[in-house]
């Protein structure tokens, strides 16, 4: 079988797919690399002979996992890799290595998906925007703190703001002024994120009036689909491009 890894700031997405490279078995989400390790000894069942994988983590983190998926598993390795153009569109960065590999990905994925213009968010550890024209340029993007990292900044530099995962949850019952920290705060952080959609929907529109698709992925994808209708909630695009990207045969 086969082992797709995106390897973000704070978590793993996994998943193994039958060797037909298409129908997902089971998949997860962990927090280090073993972890991973341990989820996948637990399910010798899957007999994994390759995996394909995209890592915005360090060259050494990213070594190491796949240097221990050789080992453990005696897997073939394939890792997307920056390309200045694939599939119809064209990196919109000026040094084309240095936009992520997990944003590349994603709005291949998009691309394909919308054979056309697409605004591709993103919303993990960081929140990414991407804009690609129908006819394959990609406009470039933005990147700004996602939720985990917006309230943890609040909580590190502020010495009254402490609050529990439990009393987070129940602030987000409505949107309403908060008349407590943890309404204030939580409350405040969505605000950040919906307005920040709203933005990108608003400069897609410019560009492109109603012709576009909107795609959300991004383990906190649903925090924001309510303002967004439209948009196709799709949580795997990352792999959609990594399969475009390594292709295995
Ligand atoms: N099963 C889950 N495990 C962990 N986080 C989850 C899960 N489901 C949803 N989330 C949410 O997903 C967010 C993490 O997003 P995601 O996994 O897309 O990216 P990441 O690896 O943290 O960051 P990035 O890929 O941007 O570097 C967390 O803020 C968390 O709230
Ligand atoms: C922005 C993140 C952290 C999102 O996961 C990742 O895509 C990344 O590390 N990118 C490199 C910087 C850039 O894309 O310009
Ligand atoms: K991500």
């Amino acid at each position: 079988m086969i082992l797709e890894l995106d390897c973000g700031n704070s978590f793993i997405k996994w998943r193994v797919l039958r060797p037909d490279g298409v129908t997902p078995v089971e998949g997860g989400v962990v927090s280090s690399d073993g972890d991973l390790l341990a989820s996948l000894s637990d399910t010798k069942k899957f007999q994994l002979e390759k995996c394909r994988l995209v890592s915005v983590r360090t060259q050494v983190e990213t070594d190491s996992l796949v240097a221990s998926l050789i080992d453990v598993f005696g897997v073939s390795v394939i890792r997307a890799v920056p390309a200045r153009e694939m599939a119809g569109v064209r990196n919109g960065y000026e040094d084309y290595e240095r936009l992520g590999l997990d944003r590349w990905l994603a709005l291949l994925g998009g691309f394909h998906l919308a054979s056309g213009a697409c605004l591709v968010l993103d919303f993990g550890t960081a929140v990414t925007a991407d804009f690609v024209a129908a006819d394959g340029e990609h406009l470039g993007g933005f990147i700004c703190p996602g939720m985990p990292l917006m309230r943890n900044q609040l909580r590190t530099h502020t010495r009254k703001i402490r609050y529990d995962d439990i009393a987070a949850e129940r602030a987000h019952e409505s949107l309403a002024p908060g008349r407590a920290t943890v309404e204030a705060v939580e409350r405040g952080c969505m605000l950040m994120l919906r307005g920040f959609v709203l933005t990108q929907l608003e400069l897609a529109r410019q560009y492109w009036g109603k012709d576009f698709v909107v795609f959300l992925t991004g383990g906190d994808a649903n925090l924001v689909s309510g303002v967004v209708p439209d948009a196709r909630v799709v949580p795997d695009l990352v792999f959609v491009g990594l399969a475009m990207a390594c292709p295995l045969s």
